[in-house]
C-alpha cells in the first residue's frame, strides 16, 4: 500500500522522551490539588479505614478455624461471623464514599484544566493555528483532557486503594508468619521492578498512540467535511483518502496490539509467578516446625492471593498511569505556552465616538518559516472617515496588511496605531476572506456580533446587503439552522451574511478582505454601496482585486510584493498614469485636475 505523505509520520517521531520529565509532570499535576488538602486527605483516610477494615477479616477467619469451629463454639462463632459481615458491609460504604471525594476533587481540577488549556489555545498568535491545525487542538482539549480525568478520578484513587491494600496486606502477614510474609514481600519486589521496565515500554507506546489518533482526526476533518469530500471526489482521490486513513489505521491496529501484548505480557509473569506461592507456604509450614497451625495456613493462602490480585491491580494500574501521563505530558505542553492577551478588556471602545486614522510607519510582516516578508516595510496613512481600496496581485500582501491593520497580527517591526491611542484590536472589525458561520440559525450567527442589537438595525443591515429577499425564502426566515458552517448558504450569501454580521458590530473602522469575490457584479456593487453608507462616519478600507465605482476622495493603496507601489487618492493616482496600468482601471473624468502626493513607501 503506498503510504501518502503524511500518513509517514514517523511510528517512532514522538517514542523519544518528550522534553518534561515523568516525576516534573507528576508533581505539577500533583500541584493542582493543593486547594484541596482537606478532601485529599478526608480520601485518604476513608481508603485506609476500609483497607484495614478488609485485612481484618482473614485474621478473624484464623480464629474461626483454630477455635470456633474444632471447638465448636456457637456463640464465638456466630460473633466472629456478624463482625466479618458487619466489616465487609462498612468497607463498602467507605469505598462509596472515597470514590463520590475522588470525583469531587477531580472533577474540579480538570474542569480548571480544560479551561487553562482552553485560554492557551484561544490566546495563542494567528501562526499557532496555522501550525498546529484544528484537529490537534481538539485532540489536546478533549482526548488528552479526557484521559486525564480518567486518571485524576480514577487511576488515582485506585492506586491509593491497592498501594494501601498491599502495605495492610503485608502488614497482616507479618502478623500471621513472618518469614512466609517476608517470602511474599520479597517476591513483590522483585516483581515490582520486572514491572518498572515493562511500564516504560507502555508509556512510549502510549505516546505514540495518541499521536496517531490526532492524525486519524486530522485526516477525518479534512476528508470527511464537505470540502474534503468534494476535493476527494473531483480529482478522483477518494481512493488515496481512504488509504493515509487505512495506513494509519494499520499503524494504530499495531501499537495498541505492542501496548495491549507488553501490559499482558508482565501481568502473566507475575500471576504465575504468584501461583507458585501457595506450595511453597504449604512446605515451608511443613518445614518450619511449631507455631504454624492450619488457621494459619489458611489465611495466609487467602492472603497472598489478595496480595497477588492487588499486585496484578497495581500493574494494570502502572500501564494505565504511564498512559495518563504521556497525555498529560502533551496537555502540559500547552499550558507551558505563553498567556497572550487576545481581546482588550474595554469593550465600549468598539463603538461609539468619531472615526480615527490608523498610521502604519515601517511596519512589516513575515510569516515563520517564510523566505521573504509578506509586507514591508510600509508607511501608510488611513485618514479618519476615509475610504481607502487596497489592490495587488495575488500574493503581494493585502490580506497581511487587513490582518495587521484589525491588530489581529503584531508588526515585526514598526508600528500600526490610532491616531487617538485606541488599541486596534478594540475599535476595527474584519471581515475576513473566508467566512465562519457557527452552526445554528441566521439570526443567532447576525447576533454573535454583540448583544443587544435593536430589531430596526437588523431589518435594515439585512436589506442593505440584499439578505432580506433570501430570509424571505428560507422556510423558518431568520431562525432557519444554517448547518455545520452555515453551507446551507451559497457562498455569496454567506459573504453578504459576513458583511451584515460585521456591520452590526457597529466598529469604528472596518477592514473587508475580498468581501465580495462571491457575488455577481450587480449585488456586489450594491453591497458595497450598502457598506459605504454604514461607514459614513468611519474609517473604512476595502482589499478588493476589482476595482469598485470609485468617490474622488477615495483612497487607493496597490502592493505589489509586499511594498507600496502606489498610494493616494483615485484622481491622484490616474493623474500620475501609473495606476491605470497596474489596475486597468480609466481615469475618471476631471482626473487630470487633481494632483496630491501621496503617501507610501516601497
Ligand atoms: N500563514 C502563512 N504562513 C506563511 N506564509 C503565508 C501565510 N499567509 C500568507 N503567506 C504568504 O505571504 C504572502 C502574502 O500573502 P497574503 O495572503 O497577504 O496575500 P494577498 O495579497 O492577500 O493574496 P490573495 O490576493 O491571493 O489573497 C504570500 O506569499 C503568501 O504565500
Amino acid at each position: 500500500m503506498t503510504a501518502p505523505p503524511n500518513a509517514q509520520a514517523a511510528p517512532n517521531a514522538s517514542a523519544a522522551e518528550p522534553g518534561v520529565s515523568g516525576v516534573a509532570v507528576l508533581r505539577q499535576l500533583l500541584g493542582r490539588f493543593r486547594p484541596y488538602r482537606a478532601r485529599c486527605a478526608g480520601m485518604f483516610a476513608l481508603a485506609l479505614v476500609a483497607v484495614v477494615l478488609s485485612v481484618m477479616s482473614p485474621l478473624l477467619l484464623r480464629r474461626v478455624v483454630d477455635e470456633a469451629l474444632p471447638e465448636r463454639d456457637v456463640p464465638l462463632l456466630a460473633t466472629l461471623c456478624g463482625v466479618m459481615l458487619a466489616l465487609s458491609l462498612v468497607a463498602s460504604v467507605l469505598v462509596v464514599a472515597q470514590t463520590a471525594l475522588a470525583n469531587w476533587v477531580g472533577q474540579r481540577v480538570t474542569a480548571l484544566l480544560r479551561a487553562e488549556i482552553h485560554d492557551r489555545a484561544r490566546s495563542q498568535p494567528l501562526p499557532f493555528y496555522t501550525e498546529r491545525g484544528q484537529s490537534e487542538i481538539q485532540a489536546r482539549l478533549v482526548n488528552d483532557v479526557d484521559g486525564v480525568d480518567r486518571f485524576l478520578t480514577g487511576t488515582v484513587q485506585r492506586w491509593l486503594s491497592t498501594v494501601l491494600s498491599l502495605l495492610a496486606i503485608g502488614g497482616a502477614m507479618l502478623v500471621v508468619e513472618w518469614r512466609l510474609a517476608l517470602l511474599c514481600v520479597l517476591m513483590a519486589l522483585g516483581l515490582g521492578l520486572v514491572n518498572n521496565r515493562f511500564a516504560r515500554r507502555r508509556r512510549a507506546l502510549a505516546r505514540d498512540r495518541q499521536r496517531l489518533l490526532t492524525t486519524v482526526l486530522r485526516h477525518v476533518a479534512e476528508d470527511l467535511s464537505l470540502s474534503g469530500v468534494l476535493l476527494g471526489r473531483t480529482l478522483r482521490r477518494t481512493r488515496w483518502q481512504r488509504t493515509r486513513f487505512l495506513d494509519v489505521s494499520e499503524e494504530i491496529r499495531e501499537v495498541t496490539y505492542r501496548q495491549r501484548i507488553t501490559g499482558m505480557s508482565a501481568q502473566v509473569l507475575i500471576g504465575s509467578s504468584f501461583a507458585a506461592l501457595p506450595p511453597l507456604i504449604f512446605l515451608a509450614a511443613g518445614t518450619l516446625g511449631s507455631g504454624v497451625t492450619v488457621g494459619s495456613v489458611v489465611v495466609l493462602i487467602i492472603l497472598q492471593g489478595r496480595l497477588s490480585q492487588q499486585i496484578q491491580e497495581l500493574l494494570r494500574l502502572s500501564g494505565q498511569f504511564q498512559a495518563s501521563l504521556a497525555m498529560f505530558e502533551r496537555v502540559q505542553e500547552f499550558l507551558d505556552l505563553p498567556a497572550g492577551e487576545v481581546e482588550p478588556t474595554a469593550p465600549g471602545a468598539r463603538r461609539a465616538g468619531a472615526p480615527p486614522a490608523v498610521r502604519l510607519r515601517g511596519a512589516a510582516h513575515g510569516y515563520p518559516g517564510a523566505g521573504r516578508r509578506a509586507l514591508g516595510p510600509v508607511d501608510l496613512d488611513f485618514p479618519a472617515g476615509s475610504t481607502t481600496v487596497v489592490m495587488g496581485r495575488s500574493g503581494s500582501g493585502k490580506s497581511t496588511l487587513a490582518l495587521l491593520l484589525a491588530g489581529l497580527l503584531p508588526p515585526d517591526e514598526g508600528s500600526v496605531a490610532l491616531d487617538d491611542g485606541t488599541d486596534p484590536r478594540a475599535a476595527v472589525t474584519l471581515i475576513p476572506q473566508q467566512t465562519a458561520l457557527l452552526k445554528g440559525t441566521l439570526r443567532e450567527n447576525l447576533l454573535f456580533a454583540r448583544d443587544g442589537v435593536p430589531p430596526a438595525a437588523l431589518d435594515w443591515v439585512l436589506a442593505a446587503v440584499r439578505l432580506d429577499t433570501v430570509v424571505a425564502r428560507l422556510p423558518e426566515g431568520l431562525d432557519t439552522q444554517l448547518g455545520a458552517e452555515g453551507l446551507r448558504l451559497s457562498g455569496g450569501e454567506r459573504q453578504r451574511l459576513a458583511v451584515a454580521r460585521a456591520m452590526l458590530a457597529d466598529a469604528r473602522v472596518l477592514v473587508a478582505d475580498e468581501m465580495t469575490s462571491s457575488l455577481d457584479h450587480e449585488t456586489a456593487e450594491q453591497v458595497t454601496a450598502a457598506l459605504r453608507a454604514h461607514c459614513r462616519n468611519r474609517t473604512l478600507v476595502l482589499v478588493a482585486h476589482r476595482l469598485p465605482t470609485m468617490a474622488p476622495d477615495d483612497r487607493i493603496v496597490v502592493l505589489d510584493e509586499g511594498r507600496v507601489a502606489e498610494a493616494g487618492t483615485h484622481l491622484e493616482l490616474v493623474a500620475r498614469g501609473g495606476y491605470a496600468r497596474l489596475t486597468g482601471s480609466p481615469a475618471p473624468r476631471g482626473a487630470e485636475k487633481a494632483v496630491v502626493p501621496g503617501g507610501g513607501r516601497g
